[in-house]
């Protein structure tokens, strides 16, 4: 360490004890005497603010400079479930993402628990003919991927944490994720009486969390009444999908899930990628119709959003989703020389907890479980 660090050192920890910019002052001229009293060459300017280097040269003291590291415990890791008991199928823009079917999961998830996998998120995938209708009937079929899945994770894993997406997109023979009106817009009073139900039964069967991810107006409100209605609200976290951007970042998550819209887009239910007053507007009226977890979607192109999201609901956990395209494109770039694959996948991760999130939703959560010790 360099002398006028040591100097710079003493009065930076000096300085914060003092906690007044009067006295950062006083400090300076004790630094500059103490440098004259001794036989260097080293010159101070006498501007000591200028002087951050010695705060992180040690990659302990680099970590320290994170209000929040990442930890396994943040990790939600996104599962597709096939109604095909047998079925595993890798996901060709998905990289090294599968399809799986109930018979293949506890395979897939016992080392992954082994290492810590701490929550998963299940989206089901209908693949049979004939179950997709126009109202997603098969969504909450008992008999159905999802409440299958989360009967099996619930009795194979104790202490596994397990998040049931929530949307008909899956569903619809249309595509949408709700219900639709003659002209083919959201009926929303349906669509929300529709998605409420589902979610109940999610967490009927046994799910912690539910997260909608329609965007249906007034849905979170609907969940939690009819959460409380089934005695089940006291053990039932309610995460809403509250700021959804609609962009081109969903693709893989499309092909996975087999979730395209037969027409038209989900432009009249997700934002606008420009739009912050309506994200934050949003923010605000899920807080307020219950929800216990706020998640912005995508991540990496809405750190504002998440960051919004912290200061709007300051005493609740953020939630972020890096989707199905940001991750192919990291894997796209790392294939393509551009970066290292994991340091991108730190730094891209890094970004979403500095922006305010302590939740993040990732296809790298495998990855992340060797990578990280804790
Ligand atoms: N309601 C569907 C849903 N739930 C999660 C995602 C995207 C997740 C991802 O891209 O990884 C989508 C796709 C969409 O809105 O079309
Ligand atoms: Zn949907
Ligand atoms: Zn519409």
């Amino acid at each position: 360490m360099s002398f006028s660090n040591l100097v710079n050192n003493v009065s930076y920890r000096d300085r914060q004890q003092n906690g007044d910019r009067s006295s950062q002052f006083s400090h300076m001229s004790r630094g500059v005497s103490y440098a004259s009293t001794t036989a260097t060459s080293v010159s101070i300017s006498g501007d000591i603010s200028s002087q951050l280097h010695g705060g992180y040269h040690h990659p302990l003291a680099r970590a320290w400079q994170a209000e929040r590291q990442l930890t396994k415990s943040m990790l939600i890791y996104p599962l597709f479930i096939s109604d095909q008991p047998d079925e595993e199928t890798l996901i060709p823009s998905l990289p090294n993402q599968h399809r799986r079917g109930l018979n293949r999961l506890t395979a897939h998830l016992d080392p992954l628990i082994a290492k810590g996998l701490a929550a998963v998120i299940l989206f089901g995938v209908p693949i049979n003919p004939g179950v997709k209708d126009p109202h997603g009937r098969a969504a909450d079929d008992p008999r159905g991927p999802v409440i299958q899945a989360i009967k099996l994770l619930r009795r194979t894993y104790r202490d596994l944490f397990i998040v049931a997406d929530v949307c008909l997109c899956e569903y619809t023979s249309h595509g949408h994720c709700g219900i639709l009106t003659e002209d083919g817009t959201l009926h929303n009073a349906l669509s929300v009486e529709r998605i409420s139900d589902v979610a109940t039964e999610y967490a009927l069967a046994g799910a912690h969390c539910v997260a909608p991810s329609d965007m249906n107006d007034g849905r979170i409100r609907a969940i939690k009444l009819k959460l409380i209605e089934a005695g089940i609200a006291h053990k039932t976290v309610l995460m809403s999908y509250s700021a959804k951007f609609s962009g081109c970042l969903y693709g893989p998550f499309r092909d996975a899930a087999g979730s395209v819209p037969s027409f038209g887009d989900r432009k009249c239910y997700q934002l606008p990628p420009g739009g912050r007053g309506l994200a934050r507007r949003a923010i605000v009226r899920d807080i307020n119709e219950g929800a216990d977890i706020i998640m912005i979607k995508p991540a990496n192109q809405y750190l504002d959003i998440i960051s919004d999201a912290k200061e709007l609901g300051k005493d609740m956990p953020i939630a972020a989703y890096q989707v199905s395209g940001e991750f192919a494109m990291i894997h796209a770039g790392a294939k393509a020389g551009v970066f290292d694959l994991k340091t991108m996948a730190f730094e891209s991760t890094e970004g979403i907890l500095r922006a305010g999130a302590s939740i993040v939703i990732s296809y790298f959560t495998p990855d992340f479980l060797d990578w990280l010790t804790t």
